[in-house]
């Protein structure tokens, strides 16, 4: 099965939400509203594609492709709406656009001028960016502003994006000519929380000076030879990547121990220690831990593995395996998974 189109096909009809936003597919209906709020210079002219005045027909047009594209995954455009008075109303978009085979996209937003100064940008695009990384197959998202949009700027900074550069575009509403622009990208480490060390050993055990992390992990495999590897959700460290079920050691577990506890947690299943052999570990250096993870092999379990927390869960051959995007600790130990099984 090819990983892309596994992944998006649970994407149309996304809807995302934030402390005061909601997030949703644009559709015909809206067309009314997003005339109205985008038919201004002030908003027109931050953004490229976007002509002044802006005819009615466009945004007509806008709403019709985008509908196709978010059904083929090759764009994703979000009304973005809140409560007035009780009633949902515009409040602008937010949109990427997909670089098809570069594991890319570019985003691009607009707040209706009437809700500036609100924090409707950071919230949306934030919200946008956070999803996008964690769960279309993606690694980069790019953005370009302006050179003298300075809110923008500050908006990009302030959700984690970095400057990578300057260039130059044409913004249609300004007529012919090009415009010196911002060039800024994020990638899931410029999202990641801070992995929560609780660990007595991460404690004991600083390595280069950044703490040691111990996590167990472990292969559930299958009777047709296949593994079950589930993908971190939004909100996570590293989400959007794969990984094997699994979790920190709490304060006195075993690994053992720790396995049993996190098998139960995010899958619902019942292992005994037994069952557990030890396989291969991983030892590898993060940004801001070093990880040490034995990884055990499990053949044997009651129950049927459902995703409890929110992660996408996928049985998978270990030549399939070389397909996913895994965690990079995982890399080195998926060859000697395919070669014993
Ligand atoms: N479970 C698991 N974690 C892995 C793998 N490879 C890898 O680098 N890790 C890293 C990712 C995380 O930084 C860390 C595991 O932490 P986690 O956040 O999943 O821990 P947890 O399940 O205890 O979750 P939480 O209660 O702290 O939210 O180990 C893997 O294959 N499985
Ligand atoms: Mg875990």
């Amino acid at each position: 099965m090819a990983v892309t189109e596994a992944d998006t096909s649970a994407a149309p009809d996304v809807r995302l939400s934030t402390e005061r936003l909601t997030l949703r597919a644009v559709t015909p209906d809206d067309a009314e509203q997003l005339h109205r709020l985008l038919n201004d210079w002030e908003v027109c002219r931050m953004l490229q594609a976007v002509p002044f005045p802006y005819p009615r027909l466009i945004a007509d047009q806008f709403i019709a492709d985008s509908v196709s594209q978010r059904l083929d995954g090759r764009a994703y455009h979000f009304a973005v709406t809140g409560q007035e008075d009780g009633r949902e109303v515009l409040v602008g978009a937010v949109g990427l656009k997909l670089l098809r085979g570069q594991r890319r996209a570019t985003i691009g937003y607009w707040v209706g001028r009437k809700f500036w100064g609100h924090g409707v940008a950071r919230e949306a695009t934030g919200r946008v960016l956070r999803w996008a990384l964690a769960n279309l197959d993606l690694d980069v998202v790019e953005a370009t502003v302006a050179i003298d949009n300075t809110a923008s700027t500050a908006v990009l900074r302030a959700i984690g994006f970095r400057e990578i550069g300057r260039g130059e575009e044409v913004f249609l509403s300004r007529g012919s000519g090009s415009h010196a622009v911002l060039r800024f990208e994020a990638a899931r480490g410029d999202l990641s929380p801070a992995p929560n060390l609780t660990t007595p050993a991460a404690a004991a055990l600083p390595t280069h000076g950044v703490p040691l992390l111990l996590v167990a992990a472990c292969v559930l495999i299958d009777a047709q030879g296949r593994v079950l590897i589930a993908r971190r959700p939004e909100g996570r460290a590293m989400a959007g990547l794969w990984e094997f079920p699994g979790g920190k050691l709490e304060p006195g577990e075993s690994p053992e121990e720790a396995l049993v506890r996190e098998l139960r947690e995010e899958l619902g299943v019942d292992v005994a220690r037994s069952c557990l052999a030890p396989f291969v570990f991983a030892s590898h250096t993060y940004e801001k831990f070093h990880l040490l993870m034995p990884l055990f092999l499990c053949r044997r379990w009651q129950g049927q593995p459902f995703p409890k927390e929110g992660q996408l869960i996928r049985w998978v051959s270990t030549d399939e395996l070389m397909d996913y995007q895994m965690l990079p600790a995982d890399r080195p130990l998926l060859p000697l998974l395919r070669d014993l099984l």
